[in-house]
């Protein structure tokens, strides 16, 4: 079908085109410009502006479009048509919203807003309602389409990346609206050239049918009159904007210059703060206390440096935001201070004075003295505090505490001024000189002396208190009663800032205490507690000084050596208690018989020494002074003794021993002392002897004599000899068996020489075992023989093994072993044994009469027991003396007493057997006192056994 033109419409309809492209751009650009319901407006007007202006080019561009046949168009689908355009163009508008438009953007944008012009294009040609339908080349279709999209992007891209393109907005715009317009119009006369409208085709559409040059001319001029209200509201729009933008300059400058005021103000009245607050923080840092401020939940605002020093802070702004818990102090202080806080805060009450410790950033325990307050305006924000170090003043307190409690001390404190006026006393001063302070003060302490110190004494005080500064030592006082004490003192001088003597500070304590306790010490130390005599470690002490004196002076000295002669007797009989006070009687006499500066010693038991010094350089006349000394003593102590009720009577065995100087040792002296009275002893007691050489070796052959004794067991060198006892028809009645020492050098050696020696060394208990032994043995023999079958053996027993703990037991097992008779074994015990320990005696004495074994007392008469004592012993018999029986026809005092002991045994219904008989006269003697038993030389010497055997015979 053949298609003519109107071309001005086709030039009208571009121009609308274009003209509504700019007013849709002006549009857009105001959206953009703009915001909030504004840019609404402006896109939602821009988009129909755009719209218009396609649907408008779209309609001018039809009514210039010529068919052969007459055409209309359905009205509703060409109004419906300018929706797809507005749509796409809001949708196109509402991406390029977005503040910064990219690329991609405007792509998209530019193809929606191409689609939405194609759309409208179609849409507007469907109106056509041709029948058949209108076909399209689909080329042109396509490039249509094509046109519509670049031609957008590239209205677009000049509106909104052109700034490269040096060109003024507005012509910017201009070049943006013309592409806009091709693009509209290009789209539109493209598709129709591709128009395939068959021949003989029919529009069916019944719309308006109006002049299509008035049309034409209604429509753009409603476009035109629409884009121009739109240009005008745009250009009013801008005006405003601009009037306001100017408005807003103004404002802005009016706000800068206020703002520049503000800005001086406040720089201003920085620099005051500044200043201020640099003042502030001066009187903070200078005041000496450390300060510091907390908000409401205890977390630091500020403090001074001397807080921040104490918080091993290096500024004091590094407190701020901090909390106690990020402080040096301990969990617990923390704790603590933060409820001090809360208490300050919650009572709306200041806390003043809260003595308390903290550990400090060095470590260091220190003392501190806070206050805390509220801190408050119109409510409480927070909490000042304010505390002070008193570390020192606490120290300072302390020692004055102890200082105060040190004068309140057991020890005596005296201080004086530098003159030594009494300034202050202690009351341990006042209770030991028995002076109030009252009666003191102002004193000078020498009212307090005893006089027992000469001047010389305090000049040498003083010295030392000058040239030291200190004196110390024991001074002798006297107290108010007058009493004389000695105490141990101190005195100390103080000096003040100039080095000058302000007060003397003496410390004293009363040591009349120790002074006793030494004193007692020294005594047991050093002296006998009986009688308060020097003891042995003493004497030593003052015989080297004895010696050492008699070296100097070449002048001998001597030592006495004293035994009491039978004191165990004494002691065993009448009491322990009594041989006390005859041994302080002793003492009490011996220093009654020596000079001054001699010595007398208790070396312990009944044993005394006596060391006189200065005698003579010569010895003989030494000798002659030490005799007149031992002879008054011996006197002396020879004398009765008044012991309470008693009356006792001993002699002193007296030892001595010269000396000149060092010659000897004092052990070797004090042993010939020893040695020389037990000379004195064996020459009957009561006797005085001197050392000399031959007693040394009568001391060195006794020392031999107990090396072989210890031997002569074992080497079986003892022998039994029996001495017969005879009646007074001379029968047999049985034997003593008395002990003998065959030794290979020395020939037979008598019990005298041995049995002492033996008793002190303790062999006699083997020993005396043995004998018992053997005579139990030979006992049991006899048993065999008619003869000897009724004869009894008579064993010594001394002292040391009767008083065995086990001798009853050995007594036993020696009859059982042997199996002897116990009946004819007779025990002889002399009174010495017999006395020692008596009540033990006894018992051991009965038990073993229990066995059956007789008991015999030997040399009856020579010792002290009393009729009272012996009635008590279970004796069988007892046995007169041989020293008794040698002078019995002569001398009337042994007659009488072996007269009185017979009796005495008779009327203790107890034989009577005597020892010693050497001749028939003594045997008649005897036995016509009524002794009619007898053992003696006359009858026999001790024998062998085979002798005693042929005896019998
Ligand atoms: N503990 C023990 N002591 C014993 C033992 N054997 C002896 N002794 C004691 O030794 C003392 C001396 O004994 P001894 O030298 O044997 O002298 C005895 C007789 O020989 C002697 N005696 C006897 N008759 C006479 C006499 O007529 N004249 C005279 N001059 N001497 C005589 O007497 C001694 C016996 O004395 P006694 O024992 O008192 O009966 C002696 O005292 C024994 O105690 C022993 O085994 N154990």
């Amino acid at each position: 079908m053949h298609i003519t033109w109107n071309y001005s419409l086709v030039f009208l309809s571009i121009l609308v085109a274009m003209i509504g492209s700019f007013t849709a751009l002006t549009h857009a650009q105001r959206m953009r410009e703009s915001s909030g319901r504004a840019a609404t407006l402006w896109m939602v007007s821009g988009s129909i502006t755009l719209g218009l202006a396609v649907w408008s080019m779209h309609f001018i561009g039809m009514l210039a479009f010529h068919l052969p046949i007459p055409i209309a168009y359905d009205l509703t689908l060409t109004l419906l048509s300018v929706l797809p355009v507005i749509l796409a163009t809001l949708l196109g508008f509402r991406v390029l919203r977005e503040i910064r438009i990219s690329t991609r953007l405007i792509l998209v944008s530019g193809l929606v807003m191409g689609a939405g012009i194609s759309a409208m294009h179609y849409t507007g040609m469907a109106a056509l309602k041709m029948s058949p339908d209108i076909g399209y080349n689909p080329l042109s279709f396509a490039l249509s389409i094509a046109i519509a999209i670049i031609a957008s992007w590239g209205a677009l891209l000049m509106m909104y990346q052109g700034e490269h393109i040096k060109l003024r907005p507005l012509l910017r715009f201009v070049l943006g609206a013309v592409i806009m317009g091709l693009a509209i119009s290009g789209m539109h006369y493209t598709s129709l050239l591709g128009i395939i409208i068959p021949p003989g085709s029919m529009c069916l559409a019944s719309g308006l049918r109006i002049e299509p040059n008035i049309l034409a001319m209604l429509v753009s001029l409603t476009s035109l009159f629409w884009f121009g209200g739109g240009i005008l509201a745009t250009l009013f729009d801008q005006r405003m904007v601009r009037q306001n933008s100017l408005a807003l300059a103004q404002l802005q400058a009016a706000h800068a210059a206020l703002e520049q005021r503000a800005q001086q103000m406040a720089a201003e009245m920085t620099r005051e703060l500044r200043e201020s607050k640099g003042m502030l923080n001066l009187i903070l840092d200078t005041v000496p206390q450390a300060i510091f401020w907390k908000d409401s939940n205890s977390v630091f605002l500020g403090c001074n440096r001397i807080f921040a020093r104490d918080a091993g802070l290096a500024h004091p702004n590094e407190i701020i935001g901090k909390t106690d818990f990020d402080m040096p102090w301990t969990h617990e202080e923390s704790i603590a201070y933060r409820a001090d806080d809360h208490e300050v805060m919650s009572n709306n009450a200041a806390k003043i004075h809260i003595i308390e410790q903290q550990h400090n950033a060095g470590g260091a325990h220190i003392w501190l003295d806070t206050s805390k307050a509220p801190l408050a305006d119109s409510e409480i924000f927070g909490v000042l505090g304010i505390y002070e170090n008193i570390t020192e003043r606490k120290h300072l307190e302390e020692e004055m505490r102890i200082a105060a409690i040190t004068f309140e001390t057991q020890e005596a404190i005296l201080i004086t001024d530098s003159d030594a006026k009494i300034m202050r006393v202690n009351p341990a001063f006042q209770e030991i000189t028995g002076y109030s302070k009252e009666e003191v003060i102002g004193q000078n302490p020498r009212i307090l002396q005893s006089g027992r110190h000469d001047a010389a004494f305090y000049q040498a005080m003083w010295a030392a208190l000058r040239d030291t500064g200190k004196w110390s030592g024991e001074v002798w006082d006297k107290r108010k009663n007058g009493e004389i004490y000695p105490k141990s003192m101190t005195i100390t001088a103080v000096y003040d800032d100039n080095q000058q003597v302000s007060n003397y500070v003496a410390v004293f304590t009363d040591i009349s205490q120790r002074k006793q306790s030494e004193q007692e010490i020294h005594q047991l130390a050093f002296y006998d507690p009986l009688t308060q005599l020097p003891n042995r470690r003493l004497l030593m002490d003052r015989l080297q000084q004895a010696m050492a004196v008699s070296a100097r002076s070449g002048r001998h000295g001597a030592l006495l050596f004293l035994d009491l002669d039978h004191f165990k007797i004494i002691n065993d009989t009448r009491g322990h208690a009594m041989g006390d006070l005859l041994l302080i009687e002793v003492a009490r006499r011996l220093q009654t018989c020596v000079r001054e500066g001699d010595s007398v010693a208790r070396l312990g038991g009944d044993e005394f020494v006596v060391v006189l010094e200065e005698l003579s350089s010569r010895q003989d006349e030494a000798a002659t002074l030490t005799e007149l000394v031992a002879e008054k003593i011996r006197n002396k102590l020879s004398q009765p003794y008044a012991l309470k009720e008693y009356e006792c009577h001993t002699t002193p065995s007296i030892g001595i021993s010269l000396f000149h100087g060092h010659l000897e040792s004092v052990d070797d002296l004090l042993q010939h002392a020893d040695v020389a009275m037990y000379q004195a002893k064996a020459a009957g007691r009561n006797a005085i002897r001197f050392f000399d050489p031959q007693m040394q070796t009568a001391l060195d052959m006794r020392a031999d004599l107990e090396a072989d004794l210890r031997h002569a067991l074992e080497k079986r060198q003892f022998r039994l000899y029996y001495q017969i006892q005879v009646d007074r028809l001379h029968r047999p009645l049985g034997a003593e068996v008395l002990l003998r020492w065959a030794h290979p050098e020395r020939g037979l050696v008598f019990p005298d020489q041995f049995i002492p020696l033996a008793e002190e060394t303790g062999l006699i208990v083997p020993i005396g075992l043995w004998v018992l032994e053997t005579a139990c043995t030979q006992l049991k023999a006899w048993q065999r023989d008619a003869l000897t079958r009724d004869l009894t053996v008579a064993v010594n027993v001394s002292a040391r093994q009767f008083h065995q703990a086990n001798f009853v037991a050995q007594v036993q097992r020696v009859l059982l072993e042997s199996g002897a008779p116990p009946a004819q074994l007779k025990l002889e015990l002399t009174e010495s044994v017999v006395l020692e320990n008596i009540e033990d005696t006894i018992g051991k004495m009965h038990e073993i009469k229990k066995l059956g074994v007789s008991f015999s007392m030997d040399d009856f008469g020579t010792g002290y027991s009393s009729l009272s004592q012996l009635k008590r012993l279970p004796l069988d018999q007892i046995k007169i003396d041989r020293s008794f029986v040698r002078d019995i026809a002569f001398d009337s005092n042994d007659a009488a007493i072996v007269h009185a002991t017979i009796a005495m045994s008779q009327a203790l219904g107890l034989n009577v057997i005597a020892e010693g008989v050497e001749t028939e006269a003594q045997r008649e003697f005897l036995d016509h006192h009524g002794c009619h038993a007898f053992q003696g030389y006359l009858f026999s010497k001790p024998v062998p056994l085979e002798q005693f055997e042929e005896l019998l015979n």
